[in-house]
């Protein structure tokens, strides 16, 4: 199998020299992806369409590929390199993997880590099956030939780790493994096996042939489905003079459990606190590879069993692979791991973003620690204690800038804009952005939620509506969109860790992010009303959104809606709408009582205050009929609310962008002191407010621009 491997790797030139381009030039952390093969029960489709589309500069592994979701392409993340469906196993190996392992005989650990989605080929890429073997299996036999010819020997270890338990795959028996750190710092397996492996056959036995064979006693106690993280070990020893050996390296294999958000009820029966469990311990070592790759002096690998067992193999002279396993066809989560990958390989476009934004503007704390807040009720008052007047932050730096910067991937996200702000704040000795009492309306007053259980803090689930999209899996552009009741954060007594913040660099158009934004408005006092810190590990809400909205506008692009004529569409024209485009919504075509019509174009119009009250209105006039009818319609309908309501902030941004000061204080929220802001802000840039995100120049957190906007569009946005 390796030798059929090596054969093909010997008969293609261009591998071998891609081979020697990695082994040159090879970071600490390499993010690839792999775009799994359909399965029988998968809907191939059409040669030449795809979900997922790969610009690869020139087709050459040591460039970054973009990848994109959708048909228009609406969220696209880069990684280091991205493997399709028609390339397998062997090449990756052969690119990716092969140069590592002399690394392992120099006294240099890999570790190879398969992320993604649920089912999403982690174990057909790790593990793989007797046709196409797996890169642990082509690994195996690299290192079995490698270790004869020079004297080694090779033992390896296999474990998983279910729950925050690590147990050992290789012997049963075994109780539980014990993850000790010596007086040195090493860490130590205690319980663990090394099993001697002298054959590629042996190693299947114990491996591929015996995981089926060897599932871990709870398993078979309780009947109850497991979903583990699965590391397989292989350890390099020299001899030495004694009969002992002396450990060289290791090269690790971990094939991790499939990301499923938490809220979503889990395909596999997993409990939400199971599920939460397992997320947070994806993020923890996300958390881990980014810190690596950024160099940053800190790295959190006390943050779950698996960083801590993988300590020594992702530190120091280590390299690390991350292999972001992808589905062929439609997946949300996939998106989502992609774009914590992106995040893993930003080291150079991090860096750039720094240096234009802060020519253009602030500077940006690109990376800083900080503490996440221990309880939502302590952040609160914090909160409270921060506010300052607008003058004087402004006096301070230019204000909201720092509010650029971003917890990675931990339960940090799941605090509000506001929190997120608050706990920043605290840090960079800077303040939460606060609306002038005059200007604004009072701050919603977070709640904290009480969970009962005390001993289980995510017994109580709060079923607050926050919606969540979920299409059948299957089918890469699903007609319909089903919209399903998910539980919402419940508030976990999270410990005080430390993280990193980076600056957002979304590789969205501020189209989306504006739209993105305004959904998270709908949910924004849901947010409130529940605790604010979730322990599970899942994205937050406006994460969520953010790719929820992607995914719509995508979706729309493939739904008959979008593709039929006006006179096909049924949907539009039921409603009385006619089909637009993103940004650019159009008079309905009904009932001519119901619909203020041309107000689009608004040929008289004079001033900015003019264009933007008589637009806006025409949204809403549009929205007031459909909210009417959506009661009685299907999903396309809330598709159209949500792009109409994008393009009522479109229309808000342009105003703020055009209006001069006596208009712009016409605006709710917006006093003497912003409206002056305002303008300072458009002598530096033309225009400066690109997405609702720019608000946050003018001191806004999201909270606050929701509830500006509400205020514009009156009830409709509840
Ligand atoms: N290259 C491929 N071509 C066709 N089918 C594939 C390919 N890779 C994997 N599959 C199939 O896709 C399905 C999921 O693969 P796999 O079990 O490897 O995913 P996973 O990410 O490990 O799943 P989980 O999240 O449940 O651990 C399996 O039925 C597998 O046979």
């Amino acid at each position: 199998m390796a030798s059929s491997s090596s054969n093909r790797l010997d008969r293609t030139p261009n591998l071998r020299v891609a081979a020697k381009i990695v082994s040159d030039r090879t970071p600490k952390v390499r993010v690839i992806a792999k775009i799994r093969g359909f399965t029988g029960l998968e809907t191939e489709l059409p040669s030449g369409v795809s979900w997922i589309s790969t610009k690869k500069p020139s087709g050459d592994a040591s460039e970054t590929v973009t990848l994109s979701f959708g048909e228009q392409s609406a969220s696209s993340y880069d990684v280091d390199y991205c493997y399709e469906q028609n390339e397998d196993n062997d090449v990756i190996f052969s690119r990716e993997v092969k140069p590592l392992i002399s690394g392992v005989f120099d006294g240099c650990n890999a570790t190879i880590i398969a992320y993604g989605a649920r089912g999403s080929g982690k174990t057909a890429v790790i593990k793989g099956s007797d046709e196409k073997p797996g890169l642990a299996s082509l690994a195996m036999a690299e290192i079995l030939s490698m270790a004869e010819r020079n004297g080694n020997s090779v033992t390896i270890s296999f474990y998983e780790v279910h729950q925050e338990r690590v147990c050992d795959l290789l012997d049963t028996k075994q109780p539980a493994v014990f993850v000790l750190e010596d007086a040195q710092g090493k860490i130590q397996l205690k319980g663990l096996s090394q099993v001697p492996v002298k054959s590629i056959s042996e190693f299947q036995k114990l491996y591929v042939d015996g995981l089926a064979s060897r599932k871990p006693a709870q398993t078979i106690a309780t009947e109850l489905p497991r979903r583990g993280h699965k590391g397989l070990i292989v350890h390099v020893s020299a001899p030495t003079e004694s009969s002992d050996t002396n450990s060289v390296g290791k090269m690790n294999f971990v094939d991790l459990a499939g990301y499923e958000d938490a809220r979503r009820k889990s395909s596999d029966g997993l409990s939400l606190v199971e599920t939460c469990k397992l997320n947070k311990s994806i993020y923890a070592l996300l958390n881990v590879v980014h810190a690596l790759s950024a160099n940053e002096s800190h790295v959190p690998f006390r943050e779950s069993k698996l960083t801590r067992i993988l300590q020594d193999s992702l530190g120091g002279e280590s390299r690390v692979l991350m292999v972001t396993c992808l589905n062929p066809s439609f997946c949300q989560d996939s998106i989502y791991m992609v774009s914590l990958a992106s995040r893993c390989c930003q080291r150079a476009v991090l860096e750039s973003t720094k240096k234009i934004k802060s020519s253009a503007r602030a500077t940006v704390h690109l990376s800083h620690r900080t503490q996440i807040p221990r309880t939502v009720s302590a952040t609160t008052k914090k909160q409270a204690k921060s506010r300052v007047p607008l003058s004087e932050k402004k006096a301070s730096g230019r204000i909201g800038s720092v509010l650029k910067g971003r917890k990675l991937f931990d339960e940090a996200r799941h605090l509000t804009t506001s929190e997120k702000a608050s706990s920043m704040s605290d840090n960079f000795s800077t303040v939460e952005p606060s609306l002038d009492e005059e200007e604004m309306p009072a701050p919603n007053v977070t709640k904290a939620i009480k969970s009962s259980g005390e001993e289980n803090p995510l017994s109580e689930v709060l079923e607050h509506a926050e919606p969540t999209f979920t299409v059948e899996k299957g089918n890469p552009f699903p007609e319909s969109l089903k919209q399903t009741e998910s539980t919402s954060s419940v508030e976990n007594d999270v410990p005080v860790v430390e993280g990193h913040l980076e600056e957002v660099n979304l590789n969205v158009n501020s189209s989306t992010k504006a739209f993105s934004f305004y959904k998270e408005g709908q949910n924004i006092e849901n947010e409130n009303k529940v605790s604010l810190v979730n322990g599970d590990g899942s994205p937050p809400i406006s994460e969520r959104l953010r790719e929820i909205s992607n995914n719509l506008k995508s979706l729309w692009s493939a739904t008959p809606l979008s593709t039929m004529t006006p006179e096909q569409n049924d949907a539009s024209s039921s409603y009385g709408l006619v089909p637009f485009d993103a940004m650019e919504p159009k008079t309905p075509v009904i009932d001519p009582s119901m619909i203020v019509k041309n107000r689009w174009e608004a040929p008289n119009v004079n001033s900015p205050w003019e264009t933007f009250s008589m637009r806006s209105s025409g949204v809403k006039v549009n929205l007031t009929i459909l909210f009417i009818q959506s009661n009685f319609m299907n999903q396309s309908v809330s598709n159209i609310i949500l792009l109409l309501q994008t393009s009522l902030v479109q229309e808000y941004l342009r105003f703020l962008n055009t209006a001069d000061k006596e208009e712009l204080k016409r605006l709710k929220g917006i006093g003497e002191k912003r409206a002056s802001y305002i303008l300072e802000l458009r002598e530096e840039s033309s225009e400066p407010f690109k997405s609702l995100d720019d608000l946050k120049e003018i001191g806004l957190t999201a909270k606050q621009v929701n509830g500006l906007m509400r205020k514009e569009v009156g009830g409709l946005f509840k």
